[in-house]
């Protein structure tokens, strides 16, 4: 497991240019800053001889502001061009995470929670870039300024002052270990009670209809206040720790000071020092206080930086749970056949897919009924390797799926799902999702093929009307409709509807399966796998077949299917006289 110094490492490494710059301006700031208390030394001296005149001493003056703007100018140019590259590191982090997450398949997501994931590229990688940033400089210029201070102290006025007034530092170095430990635990758990106040915000907004409906808006508030409780104490802690940092200093800066001050007086008394040697050393001293608070505010950002790098990298590092190892980039026309396929997911006993053989030449229709929960679903994400099946072999157009390059094999299927998703964008862009450069023609024949083209026209802006979260809300069948034109405008060689007419009426079911089935006649070598509890879907499909518990059961076309008087003949019975009930 890399660790955030190699992160670090090799990103200084990458912009190395910056870094360098950086530390080059530092370097100028510390030299100023160190120049200081030499030259008012130097001044005190001057006056308390009567050696230093009016015009000397406005001179030396004009000299110390001089020194002030530079080192003014020195840190702004030094900051813009620092945190320009630590923000690289976030950007580069944040397109790490995002591409990862969208590799990822099903069984990833069902392990995480989508507020600790929104978590981690928000807050964990702004702690990061806070570390590669801030911290790296403080803690350069801190230990630059630590040694210019020191160094002079100890050449350039008196080497005992510097050695007594050395003493105190270790225990503060002790502490400074001791508190860090501290900040990293209390870290760590911000993080964690960030993700989960994320989580709850974004689960609650995802389902406030059924919060509202259920009454539940009290419980799911007092839910939210403990959370924010607890991210809010476990950010205090942090805070507190942090906190600890400044009395530490100053208790080591007093010391030091009156051990100065003490020895300094001695030798100033023995005519030793001089007064203005003793005032430098003491400015000197003063000068220290920046070097040690950087100590604690690096110290608190790496442990920060620390802890959510903790978080984010197994994240980077999760396997992928489909391998992405083919090499064919396009699928060719030709069956697809099923072999002894199994398929049971991890946390279930039983398996979904047992046994599962079948075949489906290029150009037929498939119809995949079965009771709910009989496997219907995972069969289909079977064929979009969303899952890879525990053994048996799925071939199409005489090649195994795991053959195909994963985006070519997807890119082969349209694929609507039982709970189809808009996006925040018109009509017309979520109908062209997967061809963003269709015409409004070939858009609007789409959708008069799933017929939704009349619903889209009395929408207050037609195929411009916003959808999605930020615009108008569809009924759950026009939301299938949406759905299907998508689909049918990708124009692929293999359809899979997923329950995706369960929300139209049985007329309009009819119409788009009309519309489906002429399109088949148009374009020779088309496939469809129609998965329905309504059986009067898949009617006309030139093969069904029948599922229970994931074994196929029965296998036929209608005609055969009811000549067989199993589980399809009695619900078809079943549902042709709920039928005939609903029309009287
Ligand atoms: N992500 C999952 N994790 C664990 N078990 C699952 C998961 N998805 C489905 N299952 C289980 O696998 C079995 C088959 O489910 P599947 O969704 O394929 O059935 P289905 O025939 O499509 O059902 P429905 O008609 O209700 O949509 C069920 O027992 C279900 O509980």
């Amino acid at each position: 497991m890399a660790t955030l110094s190699r992160l670090i490492g090799g990103f200084v490494r990458q912009h190395s240019r910056a870094y360098a710059l950086s530390a080059i301006m530092l370097a100028g700031v510390a030299t100023l800053t160190i120049w200081v208390p030499r030259k008012v030394g130097a001044m005190i001296d001057g006056l308390a001889s009567h050696t230093l005149g009016g015009s000397e001493l406005l001179r030396e003056i004009s000299y110390l502001l001089l020194i002030g703007a530079g080192i003014y100018f020195l840190r702004v140019g030094w900051r813009q061009i620092l945190y320009g590259a630590a923000y690289q590191l976030g950007v580069s982090l944040r397109t790490r995470l995002y591409t990862r997450l969208t590799l990822q398949g099903p069984a990833f997501y069902q392990q995480q929670r989508t507020g600790d994931l929104m978590a981690l590229a928000t807050n964990d990688i702004d702690a990061i870039e806070m570390a590669a940033g801030e911290a790296m400089l403080a803690g350069f210029d801190g230990a630059l300024t630590l040694a210019m201070v020191l160094g002079v102290m100890l050449l350039g006025v008196d080497w005992r002052l510097a050695c007594i007034a050395l003493l105190p530092f270790p225990l503060m170095a002790w502490s400074f270990w001791f508190i860090s430990g501290h900040i990293h635990t209390a870290a760590t758990e911000t993080l964690k009670h960030f993700s989960a106040l994320n989580d709850h915000v974004q689960e609650t907004l995802s389902g406030v209809r059924t919060l509202r409906a259920l009454g539940l808006e009290q419980r799911s508030a007092q839910h939210f206040a403990t959370l924010a409780q607890h991210a809010s104490d476990a950010s205090l802690r942090a805070q507190v720790w942090e906190a600890a940092y400044e009395p530490a200093v100053g208790l080591t800066l007093t010391a030091a000071g009156g051990l100065t001050l003490g020895l300094g007086g001695y030798l100033v008394w023995q005519q030793q020092l001089t007064i203005g040697a003793l005032t430098s050393f003491t400015m000197y001293l003063g000068q220290l206080i920046w070097p040690m608070f950087a100590a604690g505010w690096v110290l608190s950002l790496i442990e920060r930086g620390r802890a959510a790098w903790q978080r984010l990298q197994p994240m980077l590092d999760a396997p992928l749970v489909i391998d992405d190892h083919g090499t064919l980039a396009q699928v060719a026309s030709g069956a697809l056949a099923l072999q002894h396929v199994n398929y049971h997911y991890p946390q279930q006993t039983a398996a979904a897919l047992a046994d599962v053989t079948l075949t489906l030449a290029a150009g037929q229709t498939l119809g995949l009924v079965g009771p709910t929960g009989s496997g219907k679903s995972t069969l289909l994400r079977v064929l979009l390797r969303q899952l890879t099946p525990q053994s048996g072999s799925v071939v199409w157009a005489g090649q195994p799926l795991a053959s195909y390059q994963l985006q070519a094999l997807r890119a082969a299927i349209s694929w609507v799902p039982q709970e189809s998703f808009l996006f925040s964008a018109s009509i017309a862009e979520n109908i062209a999702l997967a061809r963003p450069d269709a015409t409004s023609a070939e858009i609007e024949q789409a959708a008069r093929l799933a017929d939704i083209h009349d619903d889209i026209l009395r929408f207050p802006q037609g195929y411009a009307t916003p959808v999605g979260e930020k615009g108008i809300t569809l009924s759950g069948g026009q939301r299938q409709r949406v759905a299907i034109a998508r689909a049918l405008l990708a124009d692929n060689d293999l359809l899979l509807l997923d329950d995706a007419l369960s929300a139209v009426d049985t007329g309009t079911e009819t119409r788009i399966l009309q519309h489906l089935e002429q399109l088949r006649q148009q374009r020779k070598g088309r496939s469809a796998i129609i998965a329905s509890h309504r059986l009067s879907a898949v009617v006309n499909a030139d093969l069904i077949v029948v599922l229970h518990a994931g074994r196929i059961c029965e296998t036929g076309s209608h005609e055969q299917l009811l000549a067989a008087d199993g589980w399809y003949a009695s619900q078809w019975r079943y549902q042709q006289l709920e039928a005939s009930l609903d029309a009287s």
